[in-house]
C-alpha cells in the first residue's frame, strides 16, 4: 500500500471545501456569492474597508492560502459583519447575515472541529 504523503494542506484544503459548501448552501438567493459592488450597494466601498464574500473565500481555499480553519473561519465572520454593517437591520440582507453567521458558528465551533479533526486521524 502506497502511503499516501501529504504537505497538510491537502487535508486542509479537503476541509474547506466540504465546510465551504456547506456554508455556501445556506446563502439560497446568493447574496454573498459574489462580491458587493457600488451599483447594487450604493456608497459599499466607502463604508467596508474590507469585503468579503463565497467566491473570494474559495479562490483562497484553491491558493492554500488559510493556515487553518480558524483563519477561513475569520474571513466567513468578516463577510457576515461586513453585511450587518452596510445594510440595515430590517433589511433581507442583514437577516440573512445573522442567520449565516448563527448557522456557521455551529458548524465551525471548537466541539465540530475537534471531533472532525478526530476524524480526519
Ligand atoms: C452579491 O451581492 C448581491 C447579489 C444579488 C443581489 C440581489 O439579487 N438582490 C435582489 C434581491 C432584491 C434585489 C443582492 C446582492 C447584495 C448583497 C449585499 C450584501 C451582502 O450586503 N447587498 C447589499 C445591498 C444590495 N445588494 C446586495
Amino acid at each position: 500500500v502506497t502511503e499516501v504523503r501529504d504537505d497538510g494542506k491537502g487535508v486542509l484544503r479537503e476541509c474547506l471545501l466540504y465546510i465551504q459548501k456547506h456554508l455556501q448552501r445556506k446563502d439560497v438567493n446568493g447574496f454573498f456569492a459574489a462580491p458587493v459592488n457600488d451599483t447594487i450597494a450604493p456608497g459599499y466601498s466607502n463604508i467596508i474597508k474590507e469585503p468579503m464574500d463565497f467566491s473570494t473565500m474559495l479562490l483562497k481555499i484553491e491558493n492554500d492560502t488559510y493556515d487553518s480553519i480558524m483563519d477561513y473561519k475569520t474571513d466567513y465572520v468578516l463577510m457576515c459583519n461586513n453585511a450587518m454593517t452596510y445594510n440595515r437591520p430590517e433589511t433581507i440582507y442583514y437577516k440573512e447575515a445573522k442567520r449565516l453567521l448563527q448557522s456557521g458558528m455551529k458548524m465551525l465551533s471548537k466541539e465540530k472541529l475537534l471531533s472532525m479533526r478526530r476524524s480526519l486521524g
